[in-house]
């Protein structure tokens, strides 16, 4: 292959940009970047080498070696992994082939100052070498190719790279960093180890430094040509607990997920039994700008016996959890476990409900002991979390101790618990009402009657509350009730001259209910009185089983078919705007009408038909 010159994908040159110019205060992560490529290019290795041995050539030892050149002032990180062919090369380091690459740049571009933080949360892989480098060289050979199917890759990380055939002897590849003018600090042994030290010594495999040792006459450091191990070269999940510091976890959970806050709580377990597996989870503190993509491939890599096997093994934790962090190390499972056997196998599926129990537990022991953390992941995660609710019919139980809610006693942080220690003796439901925002459910009508009895109620605006509530109809054996929802019975809670008053004032509205019925009956099922208000006139309500009117909204935004049912309207006999119907048999269609349209509004509704409103309230106010 003769020399070509190829320019870069056009996203690669804004990241490219973005990366040299947003991470240069913490420049040293290229090392760890290139390390960690050279490292997975090892487990890909070995992982095909599953199925062909004689990938290992002569040279069954996978290991990193990173060496530099104070002369020519480079640095360059080996590996005897899987290696790249020259069209891989072309491939992998000019395009950016990973989903979600759109969205991150639509969202660097919408918020500079976030850069490094966003950028962090991707993961800059190969290309950080240019926050230090101005030129960088691969040289590869990919494994089970011949030497003279290598390939040289260069360039200056502007706008293109040249590949051009070589022989290489070794598979493998070898990166080289030439490095930019006052970068000299990258040629120090010292320097090179002690970010290997911090970044890179849960890698599984060995890292490799030329040794260095003391040359009495001329009395300097000098380098050797032996070789040293310079990491641990343990994978951390299968050091033993007492041998891993909090900062070790922490270290090591940055690398995972390339998220610059520490984690919420993170858990380290061999499991033994019937399967038999290490589990090391996080919870991180901060949802990730893709939380809400249900597709997104999941946070927990899968290894059997240290292979890596996979990183997006969904079979591992529900989908709901997607935002747990982590790895699983299994005993049992065999090395070429395909995905269609991780779905089917019930050592798999015994891993997800343990690591399911383990992840719940930990939020548990986060409710129980740390509120103001617990707080803190409700508020990022917690609409994730009601998802299960309704997909994880075994755990529902637990998971419906771990909901918080608003309600008209606190704005955050009420559990089912805590709502049902303050119920007031007599009430046997679990209040609560489901809106379009915070502020509409708190102002709703429907919660007049309960404020004025001191009853609360718990306020729902999550998208998913609706989904959910379809999944969850009591805690504790206490009912959940809708206060939009049927009739309000406040059963033993009303005392009998309050039942009287009503009956009374129900009787003595019922000739004009009836006109009303009739005003409103392409509208309204039904309209009757009710001892549910105390302020507003009117309100609307769905009859038991039928569909909320927010869910229907919600079903007709996300462009699916809503059930056409009518709502009822429901009228506060003793209110004046209602009074005045008895009274104005003129304006009586109007005022009807008006009723409805205003108790529609205040329910979050839109009108069908404004115009005909706004003329309405013309011709009452200009009477
Ligand atoms: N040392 C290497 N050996 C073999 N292939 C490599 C090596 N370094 C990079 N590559 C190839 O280049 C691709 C791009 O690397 P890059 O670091 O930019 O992204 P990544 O590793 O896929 O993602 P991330 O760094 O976010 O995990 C890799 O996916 C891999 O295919």
């Amino acid at each position: 292959m003769h020399k070509q010159t190829l320019s870069f994908q056009a996203e690669v040159k804004q990241i490219l940009h973005l990366v040299t110019h947003s991470l240069y205060s913490n420049k040293e992560i290229f090392l760890r970047e290139l390390v960690s490529n050279a490292s997975d290019a090892c487990d890909k290795l070995r992982f095909e080498a599953l199925n062909n041995n004689g990938l290992y050539e002569d040279q069954p030892n996978l290991e990193v070696r990173v060496s530099f050149d104070p002369e020519a002032r480079t640095v360059t990180i080996s590996d005897n992994g899987i290696g790249m062919s020259a069209e891989e090369a072309t491939a992998h380091l000019g395009t950016i082939a990973k989903s979600g690459t759109r969205e991150f740049m639509a969202r660097l571009e919408g918020d500079q100052k976030k850069d490094a933080a966003l950028i962090g949360q991707f993961g800059v892989g190969f290309y950080s070498g240019f926050i230090v480098a101005d030129r960088i060289t691969v040289e590869s050979r990919r494994a089970g190719l011949s030497p003279e199917e290598g390939v040289r890759w260069s360039s200056e990380g502007a706008g293109e790279f040249e590949v051009e055939a070589i022989t290489k002897e070794k598979r493998g590849t070898d990166v080289t960093l030439h490095l930019r003018e006052g970068e000299e600090e990258f040629l120090s042994t010292w320097r090179l180890k002690s970010i290997i030290g911090k970044y890179s010594d849960h890698i599984s495999l060995p890292i490799l430094m030329r040794k260095e040792t003391w040359d009495a006459e001329k009395k300097e450091q000098v380098t050797t040509d032996e070789w040293e191990t310079v990491n641990k070269a343990a994978a951390l999940w299968t050091r033993s607990k007492s041998d891993v510091t909090d900062a070790e976890y922490k270290e090591f959970y940055k690398q995972l997920s390339y998220d610059s806050e520490p984690p919420l709580a993170y858990t380290h377990n061999r499991v033994e039994g019937r399967t038999e597996y290490t589990q090391l989870l996080y919870i991180p503190s901060k949802a990730p700008f893709d939380l809400w993509n249900r597709d997104k491939r999941g946070g927990v890599k899968l290894y059997v016996k240290r292979v890596f096997i996979m990183d997006d093994a969904e079979a591992l934790m529900p989908v709901y959890l997607r935002f747990v962090k982590g790895v699983i190390d299994s005993a049992d499972l065999p090395l070429n476990v395909s995905r269609e056997l991780l779905q089917e196998s019930r050592d798999v599926k015994a891993i997800r409900e343990g690591s399911t129990k383990r992840v719940l537990s930990m939020l548990e022991d986060l409710a129980e002991n740390q509120k103001e953390q617990y707080a803190k992941f409700w508020e990022q995660f917690g609409a994730v979390i009601k998802e299960g609710i309704g997909e994880d019919h075994a755990n529902q139980e637990r998971l419906a101790k771990l909901l918080r809610f608003a309600s008209t006693q606190a704005d955050s942080d009420v559990s089912f618990a805590d709502y049902v220690s303050r119920m007031k003796e007599g009430q046997e439901a679990i209040y609560y009402i489901t809106a379009e925002t915070l502020a509409a459910a708190k102002n709703s009508p429907q919660l007049e009657i309960f404020r004025k009895k001191g009853l609360e109620v718990l306020l729902l605006a999550d998208r998913v509350d609706e989904w959910m509530l379809s999944h969850l109809v009591e805690f504790d054996g206490k009912p959940l009730q809708s206060v939009a929802k049927g009739a309000v019975d406040l059963g033993k809670l009303q005392d009998e001259e309050e039942k009287k008053h009503a009956e009374e004032a129900a009787e003595a509205f019922k000739p004009v209910l009836e006109k009303l019925k009739a005003a409103l009956k392409d509208r309204a099922k039904d309209v009757r009185v009710t001892t549910r208000l105390v302020e507003s006139p009117a309100c609307i309500v769905v009859e038991e089983g039928d569909m909320s009117a927010h869910l229907a909204r919600l079903l007709k935004q996300a462009g699916q078919q809503a059930p056409k049912s009518q709502p009822i309207l429901e009228v506060n006999a003793e209110h004046p705007l209602v009074k005045k119907l008895e009274a104005d048999e003129a304006r009586f269609d109007d005022l009807a009408h008006l009723l409805f349209d205003q108790a529609w509004l205040a329910e979050g509704g839109q009108l069908d038909n404004p115009a005909e409103h706004v003329q309405r309230v013309t011709r009452l106010l200009s009477e």
